[in-house]
């Protein structure tokens, strides 16, 4: 968070304040002479009626000619309009809404002791830091202080700095938690409310936080939607109070995607697409690409595996499950390099501002239009050159294509030339095999490609039958295809999709602590901590990486599919359980250990294969009800335990009657022996000593004989001293055998 403007003296802020109040009175006299056909003719942010502090923030930014969608919808906004505004990607919707929101706080005389005075809110990180900083810069000469509020960040740094913002950016997730947590975050006198990206915040999604936010809103506050794909659902305006909305859409006369924008597709087998990929970028070394994928599991697995083949070109990964650091270091990086190929979920597609970006390359087909729409805009922003390219898979094509011309979007169909494909099957397959870490993430990739055909609704163009799956495991390099286990039935497939669809935020948001500290306060459990070190060998350093996906989709996953062990094996999978470093495992070797240390262990079963399970391991629902009705499966079940109860109960009773009976029998050779035994040398007391610690231990469940064996106490002068000792050598007895064998040579004497 930061301050927009140094502070004035008083003095200063005197004179300023009626020089800023007469010229306010002048513009809102021009505000309210404007007319729609008048402002068609502008083109200039200096012929709009804005402030002088705005015009030279825009000016010193190098904003000086206006965009359409900003020509035609900052005038409506600074009249105190509801707005819904559409335009094509990278048109300048941002600052369509930024500079109506800094005036309109300059109108009111916003200042320090009012509180929040405008909310934009931004479905990503990412795009609300990108928001964050237009408004920073063309806001430089406006004296608003200006937070943002987004997951991922000091929370209670926030929270200290948010009562005194005056516009605030932020996720929905987070801004939810401050409304509900920060005390001193008052919303009570919000003039502005902004939905950047508003169809995605309107998603399923987001849908129960943005209205649990809209809801604690002054309802006479003034609403601004800006995206690229418009939504004039009368529920979703209904959602958020609009009233009377102007609608202006500058993408409604022609196509929604930037002129300056070459499109093209092409069509290739599913197993071939890795090929493709590699080829494409192979010879588009000198060029920045953006390459889309459905899933971050594929992004993982693509960006490690051409990494290992080097393609001369420096590679990035950018996806939802990534932590925010290792997210924003991305988002810079790319942003800075002129040649170079990032690897993205659709995380990225919407709203960020990547400049100069040549290709952006669509590896899988994107669920929709409007997905295809966000995805393509990142190439071609502000009227610069780009190209883009799509590849479907025979199966997808006419569908997809279809739903293209149906929004005027027609991309040009392009052949890959054959002296231009290279495979690299092969060496994918000997990655894998190599490397059980990579066959793994070409597991997890292939599960989640699969399952995000599975869930799109759209199934003319997404058909999981369609495509050679076998074919494209092996794409892949994998040995086996991995098994699939499909969610059944519509509100299933419904309830995956939510799931996909539902911030992570909220997620993390329904976890937080009180004072919302999640991922400071985080338990680290051993998992954490072994992840988090990077000597313990190659398996830990591939988990290490893989932590973050399997903590996040365990749940996910495991309830929509399984791999099949038998073709699988991933061999050398450590033992989790295991201590990993010399202290842990001495620590665990002690018998010193503290309480709090101690924990209270998990009980295991072992199977005849001798694999442990837990005690109680859930069975699915499903397989449950298949095997009977409830009372019948208990009736059994009860009956099955007796049964084995009594069996082990004679079999228990049987060993403990074998156990006595060989006590009796070594208690009386001993007795006999002792007897037997003339002298009472040392070397015998020793070997009577020994035989009775034997005994000792060998009997310890059992009933103990006394400690001190009764024929030494009350036989001590029972035998006269021998003339000559006998020395008898024995070994020590280990066993039940060992110890009557000596007892037989020493009955025998020998
Ligand atoms: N009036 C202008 N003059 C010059 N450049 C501009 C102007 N308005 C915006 N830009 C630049 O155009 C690019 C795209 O702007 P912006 O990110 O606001 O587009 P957008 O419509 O919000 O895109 P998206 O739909 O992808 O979020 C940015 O780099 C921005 O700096």
């Amino acid at each position: 968070m930061a301050k927009i403007k140094k502070r004035h003296t008083r003095e200063e802020q005197k004179k300023l304040s009626e020089l800023a109040s007469q010229e306010l009175e002048a513009l809102r006299a021009r505000i309210d002479e404007l007319e729609d056909d008048q402002v068609k003719q502008f083109t200039k942010f200096e012929e709009l009626p804005l402030t002088k502090g705005t015009l030279k923030g825009l000016k010193e930014s190098s904003y000086v000619t206006m965009t359409d969608i900003q020509r035609d919808t900052i005038h409506l906004a600074l009249k105190g309009h509801d707005l819904l505004g559409a335009a094509k990607t990278g048109s300048g919707k941002t600052l369509a809404f930024l500079i109506p929101v800094i005036e309109k706080l300059i109108h009111e005389n916003w200042n320090e002791f009012d509180g929040v005075g405008a909310l934009i809110i931004s479905p990503t990180r990412e795009l609300a830091m990108q928001i964050y900083e237009v408004l920073l810069k063309i806001g430089k000469y406006s004296s608003f202080s200006a937070g943002l509020v987004i997951g991922g960040k000091d929370y209670s740094f926030e929270k200290d700095r948010i009562g005194k913002m005056n516009i605030l950016i932020g996720t929905p997730g987070r801004l939810l938690q401050h409304m509900d947590q920060s005390a001193t975050l008052n919303l009570d006198n919000l003039q502005m409310l902004v939905l950047d990206e508003a169809d995605r915040i309107l998603d399923l999604g987001f849908k129960k936080t943005l209205d649990d936010i809209v809801c604690n809103l002054p309802p006479e506050r003034q609403t601004l939607l800006f995206s690229a794909t418009q939504t004039k659902s009368v529920q979703d305006l209904a959602r958020l109070s609009l009233v009377s909305p102007k609608y202006v859409n500058t993408s409604s006369d022609a196509t929604t995607t930037p002129e300056s924008l070459e499109q093209s597709y092409v069509v290739i087998r599913l197993q071939d697409k890795l090929d493709i990929l590699w080829s494409f970028i192979k010879s588009h070394l000198d060029s920045k690409i953006l390459v889309f994928v459905s899933s971050s599991k594929q992004v993982h697995f693509i960006y490690e595996t051409f990494r290992k083949l080097q393609p001369g070109i420096s590679l990035m990964k950018l996806h939802g499950r990534q932590k925010q650091k290792a997210r924003l270091e991305t988002t810079v990086k790319f942003t800075e390099s002129r040649n170079c190929c990032l690897f993205a979920t659709d995380i990225v597609a919407r709203g960020l501002d990547f400049p100069a970006i040549d290709w952006v390359v669509q590896l899988d087909c994107p669920e929709d239009v409007a997905t295809y729409i966000h995805r393509v805009g990142r190439s071609a922003r502000a009227g610069r050159a780009g190209k883009s390219m799509l590849m479907l898979t025979p199966s997808e094509e006419d569908a997809f294509v279809k739903r293209m011309d149906a929004r005027k979007i027609q991309p040009k169909k392009l052949n890959i030339r054959n002296s231009k494909k290279k495979s690299i099957r092969d060496q994918i397959q000997s990655l894998c095999f190599k490397s059980p870490e990579l066959k793994y993430l070409g597991q997890k990739a292939f599960i989640s490609y699969c399952k995000s055909v599975y869930i799109q609704k759209d199934k003319e163009v997404f058909n999981l039958k369609e495509l050679p799956l076998d074919e494209f495991a092996k794409s892949l390099g994998l040995p086996g295809t991995p098994k699939l286990k499909l969610p059944v039935g519509d509100a299933e497939l419904e309830k995956q999709k939510q799931r996909k669809n539902t911030s992570r935020q909220l997620k993390l948001l329904a976890k937080a602590t009180d004072d919302g500290e999640l991922e400071a306060k985080k338990v680290r459990t051993k998992y954490d901590k072994m992840f988090e070190r990077t000597n313990q060998g190659v398996l830990s350093e591939h988990y290490l990486k893989l932590n973050a996906d399997m903590e996040s989709d365990r749940d996910e996953e495991d309830e929509f599919m399984s791999i099949k062990r038998q073709d699988h094996d991933l061999g050398a999978e450590p033992d989790l359980d295991a201590p990993t470093s010399k202290r842990a495992i001495k620590k665990a070797l002690s018998k010193k250990l503290s309480s709090k240390d101690r924990g209270t262990g998990t009980k295991m079963k072992f199977d005849d294969e001798g694999v442990a399970h837990p005690i109680y391991e859930l069975e699915d629902e499903d397989d449950f009800h298949k095997l009977g009705p409830a009372e019948q499966q208990k009736a059994q079940f009860v009956a099955q335990e007796k049964k084995s109860m009594e069996l082990a109960d004679v079999e228990d009773k049987d060993v403990a009657k074998r156990k006595r009976q060989e006590k009796k029998i070594r208690r009386k050779e001993l007795e006999r022996l002792a007897e037997e035994s003339e002298s009472e040398s040392e070397s015998e007391a020793d070997l009577d000593a020994d035989l009775d610690a034997d005994l000792e231990e060998s009997d310890s469940d059992d009933e103990r004989p006394a400690k001190k064996p009764r024929w030494f106490e009350n036989k001590p002068h029972a035998r006269p001293e021998p003339e000559q000792p006998r020395v008898i050598e024995y070994e020590q007895p280990e066993t039940m055998e060992d110890l009557e064998a000596l007892t037989e040579r020493l009955i025998r004497g020998d």
